[in-house]
């Protein structure tokens, strides 16, 4: 997938994302998950901005701590900042990521935001739905939708100020 791909791809979500929000009522807000969620997010918030006039309120989730094998790690996890500065309570939350695999790294991100508050509905929103689900997860909105076998892994490269560059790959597990 290249850049105008991508692009178009968001722009595509963005309306999605704002027409299943307006079915339920809830202002809107989005959460990306860290890392590669909170460059979605962004992009994606600009993108509903285009549509709706105004950009709706933005958190970071790092759910490091919230892993299901955190027990199991050898080392401490790294953990970024997790930040969400408006009420949850009553808000229709997009959360945000670019890759959806196995599905564990949105239980932990669901386990997290609720935390917070009560939000009154969450949609997924991802780049790349890849197949491979481990747990009973889906988007409820889907730039592209791959089956790639676990042999091989989905890399989603967007790049700050430069969207010409970004792209989606996929190529063999372990390979940089
Ligand atoms: O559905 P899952 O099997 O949980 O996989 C999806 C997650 O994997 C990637 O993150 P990664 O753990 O590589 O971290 P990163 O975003 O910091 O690169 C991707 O950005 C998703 O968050
Ligand atoms: O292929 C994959 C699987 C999980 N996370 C990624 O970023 N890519």
């Amino acid at each position: 997938m290249n850049a105008d791909g991508i692009e178009r791809a968001l722009a595509r979500m963005a309306r999605e994302v704002v027409d299943r929000a307006r079915e339920r009522g809830g202002e809107l807000a989005v959460v990306g998950i860290r890392r590669g969620g909170v460059h979605l997010a962004k992009r994606l918030r600009k993108h509903v901005a285009a549509v709706t006039g105004a950009e709706p309120p933005m958190g970071t989730l790092d759910i490091a701590l919230y892993r299901d094998d955190l027990s199991e790690l050898a080392v401490a996890p790294v953990v970024g900042p997790t930040d969400i500065r408006f009420p949850v309570t009553g808000k229709t939350i997009v959360l945000v990521d670019d890759v959806l695999y196995t599905g564990r790294t949105v239980r932990a991100a669901l386990d997290e935001l609720t935390d917070f508050g009560r939000p009154r509905r969450v949609l997924l929103a991802v780049l790349v739905d890849r197949g491979g689900r481990e747990l009973p997860i889906a988007a409820d909105v889907v730039g592209v939708q791959l089956e790639v076998p676990d042999r091989e892994q989905v890399e989603v490269r967007l790049v700050e100020g430069g969207a010409q560059q970004d792209e989606v790959l996929v190529k063999p597990r372990g390979h940089a």
